[in-house]
C-alpha cells in the first residue's frame, strides 16, 4: 500500500467549535482507487472531517491535500474533482429526475447525460418522476447519481445505506463497488460493520475526534483474534438477514 499514491492526505487536522474540540489532530491517507471507511460512534467527528476535506467546512488547524491540492489554496480546483452528495433541500420539488440532473450539470458547468446517469443507478424508469415520489432506496441512488455528474476522481458518501432494506443495501454496495471499478476513489461513513467489512479496503475508527485504529478489515479482525478474543455464542452458518434475502429475493424492490 505504501507506494500507492495518496489521493487524500490529512495531517494533524483539528476542528474546534468554540471551546469544544470535535477533531483532535487526525492524520490519515486515502489511496487512489480504494474504498476507505470512516467508522465510529455518533458525534465522533466523521462528518466534520469529511466536510473539511470537501472544502465545505473551515478547519481550525492542520493540513489537507486532495489529489495534491491544498484545501487552503486550491478549494475551487478541489471542488471540480470531487463528488459530494447534495442535500435533499436542493432538489426543487417541481422538477423531475432528468431535469434535476440537467440543472446540477449546469451548476457544475459540465454536459452530463442524465439518462445514462439514471441507468447507472437503475432509475431509468423513474426518469420523469419527482424526487419526493421516490422510495428511500431510490432517493439514495439518485443522490449517488448526483455525485457522479462531474466525473469525479473521488466521491464522498455519508451513510449511504442508512434506513434501507437489506436488498437495497446490497444493491447499493454493488453500485459503490462499480463506482470504484470505474477508477473512482470512494470515501464513506457508515454505522454498519457488515457494510464496512464487505466494501472497504481500509477503515479508520474514529472516537471522540481521534483515530483509534486504521487498517484493512481483515487485519483489524486478526489483531482482535490475536488478543484471545472469542465470540461468546456459537455463530450459525446463516443469520436472519440471510433468511430475509432468501425469502424475498435479491432484486431491486422499489421498481
Ligand atoms: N456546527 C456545529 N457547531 C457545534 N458543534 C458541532 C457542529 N457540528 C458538529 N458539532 C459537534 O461536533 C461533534 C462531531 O460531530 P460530527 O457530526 O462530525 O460527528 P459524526 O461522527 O459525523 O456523528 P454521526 O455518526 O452522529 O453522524 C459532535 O459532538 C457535534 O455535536
Amino acid at each position: 500500500m505504501q507506494d500507492k499514491q495518496a489521493m487524500i492526505r490529512v495531517k494533524d487536522l483539528v476542528k474546534k467549535y468554540d471551546d469544544f474540540t470535535a477533531v483532535k489532530g487526525l492524520s490519515f491517507d486515502v489511496f487512489e482507487g480504494e474504498i476507505f471507511g470512516l467508522l465510529g460512534p455518533n458525534g465522533a467527528g466523521k462528518t466534520t472531517t469529511l466536510e473539511i476535506i470537501e472544502t465545505l467546512r473551515q478547519k481550525t488547524s492542520g493540513e489537507v491535500f486532495v489529489n495534491g491540492l491544498s484545501i487552503d489554496r486550491d478549494a475551487h480546483a478541489i471542488k471540480q474533482i470531487i463528488g459530494v452528495q447534495l442535500q435533499a433541500a436542493g432538489y426543487y420539488p417541481n422538477l423531475n429526475l432528468i431535469e434535476l440532473l440537467e440543472l446540477f450539470s449546469g451548476l457544475y458547468g459540465v454536459k452530463a447525460k442524465p439518462m445514462e446517469m439514471l441507468e447507472k443507478v437503475n432509475l431509468q424508469e423513474k426518469a420523469k418522476a419527482r424526487y419526493k415520489a421516490l422510495s428511500g432506496g431510490q432517493k439514495q441512488r439518485f443522490s449517488i447519481a448526483t455525485t457522479l455528474i462531474n466525473s469525479p476522481k473521488i466521491v464522498f458518501l455519508d451513510e449511504p445505506t442508512t434506513g434501507l432494506d437489506p436488498q437495497a443495501r446490497r444493491n447499493l454496495w454493488q453500485l459503490i463497488g462499480e463506482i470504484r471499478e470505474s477508477g473512482t476513489t470512494v470515501v464513506l461513513t457508515t454505522h454498519y460493520m457488515d457494510e464496512a467489512e464487505q466494501l472497504c479496503d481500509r477503515v479508520a475508527f474514529v472516537e471522540r475526534g481521534e483515530i483509534i485504529a486504521l487498517d484493512t478489515p481483515d487485519q483489524l479482525i486478526d489483531n482482535l483474534l490475536k488478543t484471545g478474543f472469542e465470540r461468546k455464542k456459537e455463530v450459525k452458518g446463516a443469520n436472519l438477514e440471510d433468511v430475509f434475502i432468501h425469502l424475498t429475493g435479491q432484486e431491486w424492490r422499489e421498481g
